[in-house]
This record gives structure tokens, sequence and C-alpha cells, in this order.
């Protein structure tokens, strides 16, 4: 069992650079499956446990891939199965998203429910109800979704309640392959979307309209392999931009895209924090205290969920009084009670959280419920007095490749401790990574 110390109360500089996004390598390595013929190699894949639970479930199904220096070989010639097993699918939401591509070119798929998380119930109602319209038939039954269609599936007119972006990406796979033209309303914007449309068209599908609320799918006969690069992950680049203002440092974030970032920036300079775009990325700095904006979570272009803890963490040390509503999940404020032991002045009503900021965050013994709760006390405890003890490391190896290496390099007074049991001894034995496992 992994964790991470934090030594609060110092000032960072240098560069950090930005890995591939999470979010988008894992809908593209899920629809590589479409890829009937030919590699295909996506590049910058982040060296992250959810590519790795992907690329097993890939494998499990009878797919080729080969992972070496964040450059990923696919090759889906042949399938062995259509069956995603429990035993993978629990590890990780994001495998449900071989859903569609499955459905599409094999006529069927049987896959584990995803089940519910902490951060919310988490459904997946949108998903099949785009797979019903096309004319999938759906069972449920011993733990999984079993969907089949005879010959191909037919283009279909969707309109999803909620902008959900897996539902989106699955239904966009699998309208790929579909006979006829698909529009999916109300469509997510998220700019992973883009980057999963990028990919399918280069692999030769007809997608136009990714990035907007309408998007239309003309089907085609097969597709192939492909060469792509991921985008660069706005979370993590966000994060960084948060660990620059709370330790009222001065960071360049390398490869961050703007465009992509523009919530996060106006808030963080609503705040008072300086930010100058650049080609190669964002530089972020301010030596000065800073004000107390709220924030509302939204899908994109919104202030995204996945930023919210951590922007509560830096609302924390800033002048007055801030109200963090989150919208899209509805259990998403597990890191309150984290913070609260680390002498945070927070209150929780429904999906509202009132935040005093001001009072000086104390180091103290906590818990990473989730990924971006355990991003949000690593950033708090940058700014804290004494020393933080971040347990459940594994949710946040599960988004961000080398969070400690990276903030040591940058200054930080951090260190990732290995708990290993060692059977001989029976007894405990602990290893300090001053590199991390991943980079050694
Ligand atoms: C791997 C990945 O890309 N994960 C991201 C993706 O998750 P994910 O794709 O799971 O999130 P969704 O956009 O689907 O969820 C948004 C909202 O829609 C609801 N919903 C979703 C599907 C459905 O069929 N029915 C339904 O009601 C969800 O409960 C939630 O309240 O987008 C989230 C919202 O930006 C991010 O926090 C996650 O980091
Ligand atoms: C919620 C997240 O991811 P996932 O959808 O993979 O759980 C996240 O990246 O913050």
């Amino acid at each position: 069992m992994n964790r991470i110390i934090v030594r609060g109360g110092r000032r960072l500089s240098g560069r950090v650079k930005i890995h591939g996004a999470k979010n988008a390598v894992l809908p593209i390595i899920a629809a590589s499956i479409l890829g009937i013929e030919g590699d295909s190699v996506i590049h910058d894949a982040p060296p992250l446990d959810d590519v790795i639970v992907i690329n097993s479930v890939l494998e499990s199904i009878g797919i080729e891939v080969e992972y070496h220096n964040e450059t990923i070989r696919i090759n889906a010639q042949n399938i062995r199965t259509c069956e995603a097993s429990y035993e993978l699918v629990r590890k990780m939401r994001a495998s449900f998203l071989v859903m569609g591509p499955l459905l599409t070119r094999m006529g069927q798929a049987r896959i584990s429910l995803p089940g519910g998380c902490a951060i919310g119930t988490r459904p997946i109602d949108q998903h099949l109800k785009g797979f019903e319209a096309m004319g999938a038939e759906i069972e449920l039954g011993q733990g999984y979704i079993e969907a089949r269609v005879q010959g191909r599936l037919k283009g279909a007119k969707i309109y999803l309640d909620v902008a959900s972006v897996g539902a989106t990406e699955n239904i966009m796979m699998a309208a790929t392959l579909a006979e006829g033209t698909t529009t999916i309303e109300n469509a997510a914007k998220e700019p992973e979307i883009v980057d999963l449309a990028n990919y399918l068209n280069a692999m030769g599908a007809t997608i136009r309209g990714a990035g907007t609320g309408l998007i239309r799918i003309d089907g085609v006969d097969k597709l192939k392999g492909a060469v792509h690069t991921v985008i660069p992950d706005r979370i993590e680049a966000g994060t960084y931009m948060v660990a620059a203002a709370i330790t009222r440092s001065d960071l360049f974030i390398e490869g961050a895209i703007a465009d992509h970032l523009r919530p996060i920036i106006s808030k963080l300079q609503e705040m008072g924090v300086q930010i100058e775009e650049d080609e190669n990325g964002l530089r972020v700095f301010t030596d000065k205290p800073l004000r107390a904006v709220d924030v509302k979570t939204l899908p994109y272009p919104g202030f995204p969920t996945d930023m919210q803890s951590q922007m509560m963490a830096l609302l924390l040390t800033a002048d007055g009084t801030a109200i963090v509503t989150e919208t899209v999940f509805e259990n998403r404020f597990m890191h309150v009670e984290q913070l609260v032991n680390m002498n945070a002045q927070i209150k929780v009503d429904g999906r509202t959280a009132v935040i005093s900021g001001g009072s000086r965050l104390q180091g103290a013994k906590v818990c990473a419920t989730d990924l971006r709760a355990g991003a949000a006390l690593i950033l708090a405890a940058l700014a804290a007095d004494g020393e933080t003890e971040v347990t459940g490391v594994h949710h946040i190896d599960r988004g961000y490749v080398d969070i400690a290496y990276k903030l040591q390099q940058l200054g930080a007074d951090i260190q990732c401790l290995s708990h290993k049991v060692v059977p001989v001894e029976e007894e405990e034995e602990l290893q300090l990574f001053s590199v991390s496992p991943i980079l050694a």
C-alpha cells in the first residue's frame, strides 16, 4: 500500500510536462477494436493504471496489444470473444466503452455492468438507449449486459437526456459501422470527444460536428487501424495550474492547450492568478493574496467536475467565502471530510459547499477516496503547515503519471512511500522512492 508524504510550505518553480489525456486515450483504445485490418499506433498514451486495465480488456477478447514508451500498437484483426468479464470491467468504468465497438463490429457484446462508484451512481441508460435506437436488443442478467443485433446496426436519430461523455463516445463508435446516418443531439462537447472523432475519422469513419451538441455519423463498411497522437490531459494541466496558485509560485505547464482550459484559466484569473498563454503551454504565477470566487461544475465548456476538488483546495487559501456547486455527480464532495481534517472550514448542503478561506491548513493523515479527491489533498498539503500523509494512492495512480515525482522536480517536499510485505521475515519493509517507480 503506497502513501504520499508532503511537507508543506515550499514555493515551486520550473516546468512540468503534461502527459496524454486519460479520458481521451481510454475511448481511443476501445475504438481500436473497430480496426479490422492494419495496426493502430497510439502515441502519447500515458502510463496510467487505467490504460493498463483497458489494454487488458482488449487482450482478454483476443486483440494483440503492445505498450512501450507511451506508444500502444494494437492489432484487432482477430477477436476471440465478445465478452468482457466482471474481473476487468469492475476495475474501471471506462471499460464499458468496448460495448459500442464490439456490438457494431461483431453484432453482439456481453459486458459486465460497470456498477456504481464513489462519486455517484453513474447509470448507463443513455448508452443503452442509443444502442436500442440503432436496432440492438439489450438484455440484463447475472450482472452482465448483453446486446445483440441481426445484421448491422441501423443509423438513428438519438437525443441524449444528459450530455453524457461516455454515452456520446459509445454511440459515436457504434454508429461508425451502422447502415445509414446517425445523429446524436445534446451530445457532449468535451475535447476528448473531438480527439476520439479525429481518430475514428483517421480509421476511415465519417463523423462531423464532434465538439458541438449535434454529431452526425455516416456509417461505413469497414475501418482500419490508424496512427494517432493523444491530446494533452487538460485535467492534469489544471491540477498543476492549481499547484502553482496554491503555493503562490511560478510554473510553466508544458503542453497545456489553453483552448481546452478556458473555464479554469478564467476562474484562476478571477481569483487574481496571472496566466500567460504561449504556443508551448501556459505560465501560471502569483505571489499575492487571492480572492474567493464561486464555482459551478457543468459539462464542457463549463467548469469541469474533474477540477472541482482541486479548486476547492485552492479556495481554502483565498480571502473570503466561496460557493462551490457540483451539478454533474451527486456524490462528489468526499474530499470535504478529509480537507476538514486539515483544518479546512467547509460546510456542505446537498450539492453546494460553502468554503471559508483564510484559515491556515494543517498537515494531517488523510485518505484519497477517489482520483480527484486525492489530487486535492496533495494540493492542500503543499500549502499546509507541517506533514500530511495521503493514503488511497491507488486512486491517484489511475489518473496522474508520477505526481509525486513531478512535484518533487518542481521543488515540493514530497515522497511516495511503498509499503511492501516481505513474506520470509513476515515483517513490513518501507521503501522510499525518490524517483518514481514508473520512471525508474
Ligand atoms: C473516462 C472518462 O472520460 N471519464 C469522464 C467522463 O465520465 P462519464 O462518461 O462516465 O461521465 P458522463 O458524462 O457520462 O456523466 C455525466 C452525468 O450523466 C449521468 N449519466 C451518464 C450516462 C448515462 O447513461 N446516464 C446518466 O444519467 C451521470 O450519472 C452523470 O451525472 O465524463 C465525466 C464528466 O465530465 C468525467 O468526470 C469523467 O472523468
Ligand atoms: C471521474 C474520473 O474518471 P472515471 O470516469 O474514469 O472514473 C476522473 O477522471 O476524474
